[in-house]
């Protein structure tokens, strides 16, 4: 695997908040990561900052081995797409659309034609006449048609109907298989997103909670449900992220790994197994920043 970003050390503040601390991963080339983590905790600064488009405080931020600081060759790789409407009042979007032509340089002119077809777009209208879930489409456009090498997305479903979200997924999915390149996403529909996400990068309080594989991270997130006696022996030692009591049937979510042995213990002694959602992980990790082994809020 080739490494196309590297974040070192990274750290912002604003004012007097602390919003990143001390924030080093790296991400391999031709892999799809999700951004996640509660409201504020960071995420568009962080990804402001990979872009150049906030300074940081400390820290670097390589893209393939070079730092990205005044480093215009190194931004034509990268597309961010944000949340925030286009700085582009008075524009119509084909004008739009002929500038992001000339700023990426891996853009594709008949695939942005196509998806201007799909997502029915018109592209006379100016773009502060559009709906919010168009100007959205406006971004999609701009993301897939750039090809950028690392290409971002901080939540480019905002204002999209049902129907649109399914839509740009799965096209982003097709052309990432046809035409692979770095995509991270940053969004809080995890559940409908979750398919796409090769690894998950989580920020709690500015801070990088962790960075996993989507498999593994599934691998070790099981709801047991039972009697609390009957799962005590295997829970010893695990990490419990949540619990809930219905009478004398009790749910944990575990973030922790079982053995057969400890499932076939559990399943023998009438504790179901099922495994959790990763939505309700992020929900759990994200509320229980203090998580302790074998104990959560005071549980267990
Ligand atoms: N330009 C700025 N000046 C001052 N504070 C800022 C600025 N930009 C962001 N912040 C603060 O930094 C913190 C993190 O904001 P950020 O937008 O990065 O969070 P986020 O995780 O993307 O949130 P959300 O999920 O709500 O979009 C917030 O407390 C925000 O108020």
């Amino acid at each position: 695997m080739i490494n196309i970003l590297e974040c070192k050390n990274l750290n912002k503040t604003f004012g007097k908040t602390n919003v990143l601390k001390d924030i080093s991963f790296i991400l391999e080339e031709n892999k799809i990561y999700g951004l996640l983590g509660r409201n504020g905790v960071g995420k568009t600064t962080l990804l402001n900052l990979i872009c150049n488009q906030v300074t940081r405080d400390s820290g670097e931020i390589k893209l393939f081995d070079e730092e990205i600081f005044e480093n215009s060759k190194a931004m034509e790789n990268i597309c961010f797409i944000k949340e925030k409407d286009l700085p582009v009042e008075g524009y119509k979007i084909k004008k739009i659309f002929k500038i992001a032509s000339i700023l990426y340089k891996n853009w594709d002119e008949e695939y942005k034609d196509y998806l201007i077809k799909e997502f029915n777009l018109d592209v006379n209208k100016k773009y502060e006449n559009l709906s919010r879930g168009n100007k959205s489409i406006v971004g999609a456009i701009i993301g897939l048609a750039s090809r950028a090498k690392l290409t971002i997305f901080d939540e480019p479903s905002l204002g999209l109907d049902a129907a649109a979200r399914y839509k740009f997924y799965n096209i982003l999915l097709e052309d990432y298989e046809k035409n692979p390149r770095t995509i991270i996403l940053s969004t809080h529909l995890i559940d409908e997103v979750s398919n796409l996400f090769e690894e998950i990068i989580l920020l709690t309080e500015g801070k990088l909670m962790l960075k996993e594989d989507v498999h593994s991270l599934m691998e070790k997130a099981y709801f047991l449900n039972g009697r609390e006696d009957n799962m005590k022996k295997v829970i010893e030692g695990k990490k419990v992220i949540h619990k809930e009591g219905f009478g004398a049937t009790t749910i944990l979510g575990i973030f922790d790994s079982l053995t057969r042995e400890e499932v076939k213990m559990l399943k023998d002694n009438n504790v179901e197994v099922s495994s959790m959602p990763l939505q309700k992980l992020f929900i759990y990790l994200t509320e229980n920043v203090d998580i302790k082994e074998g104990k959560v809020n005071g549980c267990c």
